[in-house]
Order: C-alpha cells, then structure tokens, then sequence
C-alpha cells in the first residue's frame, strides 16, 4: 500500500502540490493525468523518494520514502533526464542497472532493446529523443521494480514505438503484477491500460478512481435546448454547446437510469463520455498564472 497523507511541495513561493492525500492499493496500473504544471512530476518525485515534500508524509508499504534505501531499492522512477551519465554506452547502462537492482531481468532488457531496434553500442548523448524515451522505458519495465514510475515516458517516441510500448507494459504487468504509475497527456492513447486514474489539477487531486467508473461518469445529453435545460436541473453541468434549438450539455453522472429512459421517450439522446474528454471539461477551467500562497 502506498499512502500519501497531507504532501505538500514548495518551490519557494510556489505550491506545486498542495496537501494531496492519496492511498493507492499495490499492483495496479495508475495512470496520472493532469494539464502543464498541475504538480506530476513534483507528486511522482515525492513518490519515488527523490524528493522530500516540503509538508506531509509518503509511506510505501508502512515506511516513510524519503532517503529511505529499501523503500529506494523497490522503487524505478523514469523521467527525463534518464538519471544516466550522456556518455555511457546503452549498454553500460543496462548492465549498471542490473548491477543496482535485484529485481532486473537483463534477459528482458535485451528482449526489448530488439524490439525497439535501439543499438545498445550507442553512447546516450548520440540517442535521438525518441530512442532517449525507448532506453527509459526498458530501464523502467526490465527493472521489474514493485512500484514502477513512467513519467512521461513515450516522449518521442513516434506512434509504433508507442504502441510496442503499450502492449509490452500490459503483457509484462500480466505475467509480472506490480504498482505501475504512468503520466501521460495522451490521454486516450493509454486509457485502455489503467485501472485507476488519478487526475491532478493546480496541485491537488481532482479525482481518483477506477478507470471504469469514470468512463460512465460523464455524459452528454443531446436535444430541444427546453428539453435538455430542464432534464439537466439538479446536475452538475460540466460543458455545453448549442445549434439553433439544439442544445448539448455535459453532466457530471453518473445518471439515474430511469430518468435516462424517461429522456430517451421525450426524444432525448444520450452519450457517454471518454475518459480524454472527461479530463477537459473537468479541467479547463481559466486558471491563473501560479498556484502560490
Ligand atoms: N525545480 C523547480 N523550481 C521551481 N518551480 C518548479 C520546479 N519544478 C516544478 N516547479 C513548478 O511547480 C509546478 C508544478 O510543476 P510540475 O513539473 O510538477 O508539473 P507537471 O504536472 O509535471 O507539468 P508538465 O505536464 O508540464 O510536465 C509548476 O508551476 C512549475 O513551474
């Protein structure tokens, strides 16, 4: 189990994360959404104990993470930088890896690097930013580290890399079950792959829930702009867009299912909503510059 009581992170006067509680159950696949500068990386660098929160406490598996070895040794966290030196080989870096963590599978890490044709002899410093992501994501997948962080990790990587990527995390998940944490904005690309989202907004946590929930959670009603105005009092309205008589609002569900048979006899119609959508009407509210105190 991996809790987060209270973590705040500071940069000065800004609050990149501002008091997020989160409990999130182990061996699950998370996926962390928010817009630029909503606080993920800040919140995955406490996660991974790179960081000490400025306020608040992160414990995995009962033990505070910060400067914590064995908490360390059970976490992978894969941002951009890589955290490697420019001008190792690829294959130092494997090996190095595999010389760091108990957990590796050098097997898997050669498995891969031939998936994703990245030539190991390379140095990194002579990687495109694409093949950079690729040496990221067999860090991150052969280290088969019980809590996996991906922030990120598919920056570019062009649409096939992305989709080897794709399946390669969900068939090793399947056979090797771990806590795996990817943040991403293509958000409709991966939806498939979580089981839980988590979407952070200015610091905080928006929503956490399991993926399924939130794909009946949004709904658009569609029809006579009367109809619609009326059949959405009481509801949370979350969007709208009008054609002539025609009006379309999005409502925050999910719905009763007997007031939707009613709406469907007054000729109204119902749509769901995606997850990427979801994301955007719950989102983009005007914000201001920096979220500081
Ligand atoms: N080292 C730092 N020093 C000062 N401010 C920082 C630092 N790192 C992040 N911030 C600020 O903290 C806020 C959150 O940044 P963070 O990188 O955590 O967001 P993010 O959700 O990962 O963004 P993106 O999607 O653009 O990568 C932003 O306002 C950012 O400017």
């Amino acid at each position: 189990m991996i809790e987060m009581r209270g973590v705040t992170i500071a940069y000065g006067r800004t609050v990149a994360v501002d008091g997020v509680d989160l409990t999130l159950p182990v061996n699950t696949i998370y996926g962390l959404l928010g817009r630029n500068g909503s606080g993920k990386t800040s919140l995955l660098s406490a996660l991974a104990s790179y960081r000490r929160p400025s306020a608040g406490t992160v414990l995995v598996d009962g033990e505070e993470a910060f400067e914590n070895p064995r908490v360390a040794r059970r976490v992978s966290f894969i941002r951009d930088t890589l955290d490697v030196s420019d001008s190792e080989r690829v294959r130092c870096v494997l090996r190095t890896a595999g010389r760091l963590r108990a957990t590796w599978d050098a097997d898997y890490a050669a498995k891969l690097s031939d998936m994703f044709e990245l030539d190991t002899r390379k140095r990194v410093s002579a990687l495109s930013r694409g093949q950079r992501s690729m040496l990221g994501v067999v860090l991150g997948l052969a280290s088969r580290a019980p809590l996996t962080i991906l922030d990120e990790s598919y920056l570019g990587m062009d649409a096939v890399a992305r989709t080897l990527f794709y399946r390669e995390l969900l068939d090793d998940y399947l056979s090797h079950p771990r806590t795996i944490v990817l943040s991403t904005h293509l958000i409709e690309e991966v939806a498939d792959l979580f089981e839980r989202v988590i979407i952070m907004d200015r610091g905080r946590v928006l929503l956490h829930d399991e993926t399924d929930a939130l794909r009946g959670r949004g709904v658009t009603v569609t029809g006579p702009a009367a109809l619609v105005t009326a059949f959405a009092a009481g509801h949370t309205v979350l969007g709208e867009q009008s054609l002539g008589g025609v009006r379309a609002l999005t409502l925050d569900g999910p719905l009763d299912p007997d007031d939707v048979a009613r709406g469907e006899r007054d000729g109204l119609a119902f749509g769901p909503l995606g997850i990427q959508d979801l994301f955007v009407h719950l989102t983009s509210q005007p914000r201001p510059l920096e979220a500081t105190r």
